[in-house]
């Protein structure tokens, strides 16, 4: 067995992971990144680009497509066919993922040749770990492991029928029909691409839950905006999945019940899970470490510090154990299962590496507000706290719809409702939620406005440009200030009272 010393061992060279080593050696520690798996981030290989490069090509299929009747709207004609070539729309996704993933894979080579170790890790003691035929001893370890796709029971009789968002981008060509199950971000941006692209879908979800969204208005419109574009079910009612054999292709049969209650049995060439993500944990022998372990074996950890502790004994945290002396192992990114996003991941790696880096010297890190996208179409946002998170007692919700709004109208894309949220007695935006054109973009309005502390009085007297999106924001934000006034009996300040009128 080799031995190898090191300030900070980071498990896992995913986006987490590279942005703790970047932390870590910028503050003067040595560094070391293990990986066993496919080097290039989940981010580039099977995430966030390769799913925005399918949502890309679906979306200039949708814009040119007859039964759409978008180009009709503005007087253009299209004579002739539209053919969507699969083929090609995977060939050119691949070609750039691929460049996407050369780009991480560059900078992981500029890293000196010995900062990178080539297999699994697994824990020996907190601060000592096995990796292939090498045993390494650190200061400090990080565990930046990602999550991966889950995968219930039930579908293990459809075998290769079955695909998630691992392996779904190597498809050659497009499937004709697919049965989707869940109804969270993955399933929906890849549903609505692959039916944008000419494939039927069926969406089946459990729970009823949709895009994460916790508001039940802004629930209610996306079922209904996206269900009329192909068949979605939030809560769906499936009787059987089997796989059964035509000629000499094998196909998905499943049987289910609609709402309405009829029954329907069809059958699909491909299936795409995508019921959740769990935090890769399994590889990590995490009893070794003596870390106090929380829900589904995430060990316990700092937000602020991304710092885990040691279980004061080894009974779990929910029966009292978990409460021991700050430990030097930190974690970050997907396996911490709190914040699943890019931004998220790179954000907790940077402040992992800085502490593993200062261990026992940790500093606490203001964390950014949250922020999620779903790149549907309409796009989804959630930002700050949900509603779900907020005692309606003590908030008022000021609303706009999006079907008749100004430049959605222009642009033939009015369809959406957006919901702010904010506090009665500081007139504080807490949270907003929404389904509506673009919100990629006010999105991020909304989250930086949240995160400044800023009132509604004060949003509103910011400057609106006409016509764009972003008045939807306003009319939100005019309607939260009316409710305000209406439930506090307290006026707002006179220059937002005037645009607020
Ligand atoms: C389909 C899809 C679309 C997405 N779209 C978006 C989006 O649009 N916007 C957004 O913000 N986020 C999106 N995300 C989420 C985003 O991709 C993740 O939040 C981010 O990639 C997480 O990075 P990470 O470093 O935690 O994990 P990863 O990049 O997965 O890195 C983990 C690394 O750990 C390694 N590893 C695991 N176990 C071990 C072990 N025992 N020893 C050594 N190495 C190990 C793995 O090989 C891997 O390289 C999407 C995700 C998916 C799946
Ligand atoms: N735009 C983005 O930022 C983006 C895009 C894609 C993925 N991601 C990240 O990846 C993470 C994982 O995404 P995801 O969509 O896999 O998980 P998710 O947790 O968002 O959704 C899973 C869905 O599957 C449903 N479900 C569970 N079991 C089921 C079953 N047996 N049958 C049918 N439905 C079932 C759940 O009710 C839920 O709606 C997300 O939390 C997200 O942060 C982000």
């Amino acid at each position: 067995m080799k031995e190898l010393n090191t300030d900070v061992a980071i498990i896992g060279a995913g986006s987490a992971g590279m942005a703790a080593y970047r932390a870590a050696t910028k503050a003067g520690a040595k560094a070391l990144l293990i990986d066993g798996g496919a080097l290039g981030t989940t981010c580039a290989r099977v995430g966030c680009m390769p799913s925005k490069l399918l949502i890309a090509a679906a979306n200039a299929a949708h814009a040119a497509a007859p039964e759409t009747g978008r180009l009709d709207t503005f007087g253009i004609r299209l004579d002739g066919t539209l053919r969507i070539d699969g083929t090609a729309v995977m060939d050119r996704l691949r070609t750039e993922r691929d460049r996407f993933v050369g780009l991480v894979k560059k900078e992981i080579e500029q890293f000196p040749a010995d900062a990178l170790l080539r297999a699994n890790a697994r824990f020996l003691a907190p601060t000592r770990l096995s990796a292939g035929n090498t045993l390494v001893q650190a200061r400090a370890v990080i565990i930046a492991t990602g999550a991966t796709p889950t995968l219930p029971d039930e579908f293990a009789p459809l075998g290769d029928l079955v695909a998630t968002s691992d392996t779904l981008f190597e498809w050659p060509a497009l499937p004709t029909r697919i049965a989707v199950f869940g109804t969270g971000l993955i399933a929906l941006e890849l549903g609505q691409a692959l039916s944008r692209l000419g494939v039927t879908v069926r969406m089946f979800g459990k729970g009823g839950s949709l895009g994460g969204l916790t508001d039940p208005a802004v629930a209610a419109c996306a079922r209904q905006t996206l269900g009329a574009e192909f068949y979605l079910d939030c809560d769906a009612d499936v009787v059987s999945i089997e796989r059964v054999q035509q000629g000499d292709a094998a196909r998905a049969r499943i049987v289910y019940r609609t709402p309405d209650g009829k029954h329907r049995d069809e059958q699909f060439d491909r299936v795409l899970v995508a019921t959740g993500r769990r935090p890769q944990l399994d590889k990590l022998a995490l009893d070794a470490s003596g870390l106090a372990l929380g829900k589904h074996g995430v060990p316990l950890f700092d937000e602020t510090r991304m710092q885990c502790r040691f279980g004061k004994d080894s009974r779990p945290a929910s029966d009292g154990g978990g409460d021991g002396d700050p430990a030097p192992v930190f974690i970050a990114g997907d396996v911490d299962g709190q914040r699943p996003w890019l931004n998220e991941a790179a954000d907790e790696g940077r402040i992992a590496g800085t502490n593993a880096a200062a261990w026992p010297d940790t500093t606490s890190f203001e964390r950014s507000t949250p922020l999620a996208v779903v790149f549907s179409d309409p796009q989804m946002l959630m930002c700050g706290a949900r509603f779900e998170a907020l005692d309606p007692d003590t908030i008022v919700a000021g609303q706009s719809s999006f079907d008749d709004q100004g430049r959605a109208r222009i642009e033939q894309v009015n369809r959406g409702l957006l919901r702010v949220y904010a506090d009665k007695a500081t007139r504080r935006l807490l949270g907003a939620e929404g389904i509506a054109p673009h919100a990629e973009h006010f999105a991020h309005l909304l989250a930086w406005s949240i995160q400044r502390g800023a009132t509604v009085d004060e949003l509103i007297t910011m400057p609106f440009y006409h016509p764009v999106f972003e008045e939807g924001v306003r009319s939100a934000l005019r309607d939260a200030m009316a409710r305000l006034v209406e439930t506090t009996h307290c006026a707002p300040p006179s220059l937002a009272d005037a645009i607020g009128g």
